[in-house]
C-alpha cells in the first residue's frame, strides 16, 4: 500500500461498508514510524457521528501521533493505511491558540466568511459562557476562559467531527470539572464524534461513550461505557469499576494504591 502521509482520504465505499451507519472517521490498517519505531502498529477505528471516543495511554504510547495523523497534521512522518476523516473536521489543543493581535469574535470566526459569521460567532461565544467577551484581547482572559473561546473556534463550524489533544491538561481542577459539563452539553446540541486524547482516566469515564487505551502502537483495551448513562458520578460502582480496568490496561498496579 501506498504510504500516506496525513491525507485526508474521503473514501464514498468505505462509507458504505463500514461497521457503523455514520461514521466520521475510519481508520483502517494505520501505521506510523518515527526511525526504525513504530508508534502505531496497524490500527483500526471507527468513529460515528455523535459519538464520544476517550484515548488512553501512557506518556509517549502515541496518541497525539494517532490524532495529528487523523488530523492531517502530520505531513511526512512515515506509515500506511487508509483513512477516511470527515471532511468538516475541527482540532482542539492544550493551549488555546488563539491569535494574540486578534479580538476574542474574530478569533473564533477566523477562516469563516459571510454575513452571518459574526452572529454564528456570537451565539458559539454564548455557548461556552462568553457572551459580553466578543472585543476582548486574548492576554485579557484567563486560561480556562481562552479554552473556552477555543472550543467556541472549533464549534462555530459545527464539525461532523472533533480531534481534542489534552484539551484540559494544563488547567485547574475546579475548572476542568466545569469545562467537562460545558464539552458534554456543547455536543449533545452539536452531535460531533469526538476523539479525546486524555491522561486522565477519570476525564474519560466521565465524557465517553467508549474508552481505547493505546500501548506499543495498538489497541490493548476497547470499553464501551454506555451502561453508566448519562449522568456519572465518581462513586458509583459500575464507575469504580471501569475505572480499575483501564488503570490496570494501562499496567498500573492497584494494589499499591
Ligand atoms: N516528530 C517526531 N519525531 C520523532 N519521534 C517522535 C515524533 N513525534 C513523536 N515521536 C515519538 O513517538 C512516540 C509517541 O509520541 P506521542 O506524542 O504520540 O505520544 P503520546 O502518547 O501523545 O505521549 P504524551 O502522553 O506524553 O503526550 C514518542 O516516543 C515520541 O518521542
Amino acid at each position: 500500500m501506498a504510504p500516506i502521509t496525513g491525507q485526508l482520504i474521503e473514501s464514498p465505499e468505505r462509507q458504505r461498508t463500514s461497521a457503523t451507519d455514520d461514521p466520521v472517521l475510519v481508520a483502517d490498517n494505520l501505521t506510523r514510524r518515527f526511525g526504525d519505531r513504530t508508534v502505531l502498529d496497524g490500527i483500526d477505528l471507527t468513529i460515528a457521528r455523535g459519538e464520544f471516543v476517550a484515548l488512553l495511554g501512557r506518556s509517549g504510547s502515541g496518541k497525539s501521533t494517532l490524532l495529528r495523523a487523523v488530523a492531517g497534521l502530520d505531513v511526512g512522518v512515515d506509515g500506511t493505511g487508509d483513512l477516511f476523516v470527515a471532511r468538516n473536521s475541527s482540532v482542539v489543543f492544550q493551549d488555546s491558540r488563539l491569535l494574540p493581535w486578534s479580538r476574542v469574535l474574530p478569533n473564533v470566526t477566523l477562516g469563516l466568511s459571510g454575513r452571518d459569521a459574526a452572529a454564528a460567532g456570537r451565539t458559539a461565544l454564548a455557548d461556552v459562557g462568553l457572551q459580553g467577551r466578543e472585543r476582548a484581547w486574548p492576554n485579557e482572559l484567563s486560561g480556562g476562559e481562552q479554552q473556552r473561546v477555543a472550543l467556541a473556534r472549533s464549534l462555530v463550524r459545527q464539525p461532523e467531527l472533533l480531534l481534542a489533544d489534552e484539551p484540559f491538561g494544563a488547567l485547574d481542577a475546579l475548572t476542568r470539572i466545569r469545562m467537562h459539563g460545558l464539552l458534554r452539553e456543547l455536543c449533545s446540541k452539536y452531535r460531533p464524534g469526538v476523539l479525546l486524547v486524555t491522561h486522565d482516566v477519570d476525564e474519560a469515564i466521565t465524557l465517553a461513550d467508549r474508552v481505547l487505551v493505546l500501548d506499543e502502537g495498538r489497541f490493548v483495551a476497547d470499553r464501551s461505557l454506555d451502561s453508566l448513562g448519562a449522568h456519572r458520578s465518581l462513586r458509583d460502582p459500575e464507575f469504580v469499576a471501569h475505572r480499575e480496568a483501564l488503570l490496570t490496561a494501562l499496567g498500573v498496579d492497584l494494589t499499591t494504591h
